[in-house]
């Protein structure tokens, strides 16, 4: 979620081998600005799992956001988007079940590996396109597309993830607003005051960085 700064990540309460539900906590695998996320085990089935670590103090503000992504995730079933599997509180937390994407973000994997070749920016794009295209025929708007949220799997997958800023389109009614990560947002800004009736892509956007490995071009 990108917009929940008053939600610290707290990596410290979650010692490997902590049991939360019927999933077993093991290493962090990530960290944002609002949560820390875990490997963990289903010990129903043994799959292995991504575990969200959100902590719930100071979290009333947050509430409906959180609840919205727990409640557009639940519903999404599509290879490119990451499956949620439920969630549960315990503590201090809220703990979020999702499907694990082993190689992380593909800013992580650009920061890696340096810039990605055209050919495989090609087959990103187009499974980010199918996840999104999935998405708008539900009538969900992302609004954070960008590589910190874009997640891959060991077999080259990738998933559209963190629906936190995430809206429902309803019928009829455009979505004007603009929200989303700074540097993403100012240029899109820019780029509006420029030409107001410029359509700009956040997914075609996103191409920038992988193919430049240039991550804060639009920084300000
Ligand atoms: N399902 C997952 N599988 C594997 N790694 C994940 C998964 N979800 C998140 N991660 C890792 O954890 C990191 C932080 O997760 P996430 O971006 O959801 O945190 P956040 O605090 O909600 O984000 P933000 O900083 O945008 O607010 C990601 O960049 C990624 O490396």
């Amino acid at each position: 979620m990108s917009a929940a700064p008053q939600i610290q990540a707290d990596a410290a309460a979650a010692a490997p081998s902590r049991t939360v539900g019927h999933f077993q906590l093991g290493e962090c695998i990530g960290r944002g600005a609002s949560a820390a996320v875990f490997r963990g085990l289903n010990l129903l089935t043994g799959e292995t799992v991504a575990v969200k670590q959100l902590r719930q103090e100071g979290m009333a503000s947050q509430a409906d956001q959180i609840a919205l992504e727990i409640d557009l995730l639940k519903q999404l079933r599509h290879p490119n988007i990451v499956a949620l599997h439920g969630f549960e509180e315990s503590g201090q937390h809220l703990y979020i079940f999702m499907e694990l994407c082993e190689n992380g973000s593909l800013q992580e994997t650009i920061r890696k590996f340096g810039k990605v070749p055209e050919q495989l920016v090609a087959i990103y794009m187009g499974q980010v396109l199918r996840g999104l295209a999935y998405l708008h025929g539900q009538g969900v708007i992302h609004r954070d597309i960008k590589s910190a949220n874009i997640l891959s799997t060991k077999d080259g997958s990738v998933k559209l993830a963190d629906f936190g800023i995430a809206t429902r389109q309803h019928q009829g009614a455009a979505d004007n607003t603009i929200v989303g990560s700074a540097y993403w947002t100012n240029f899109l800004i820019e780029c509006f005051q420029r030409d107001p009736s410029l359509r700009i892509s956040a997914s075609s956007l996103c191409q920038h960085p992988w193919l430049s490995n240039s991550m804060v071009a639009y920084a300000r």
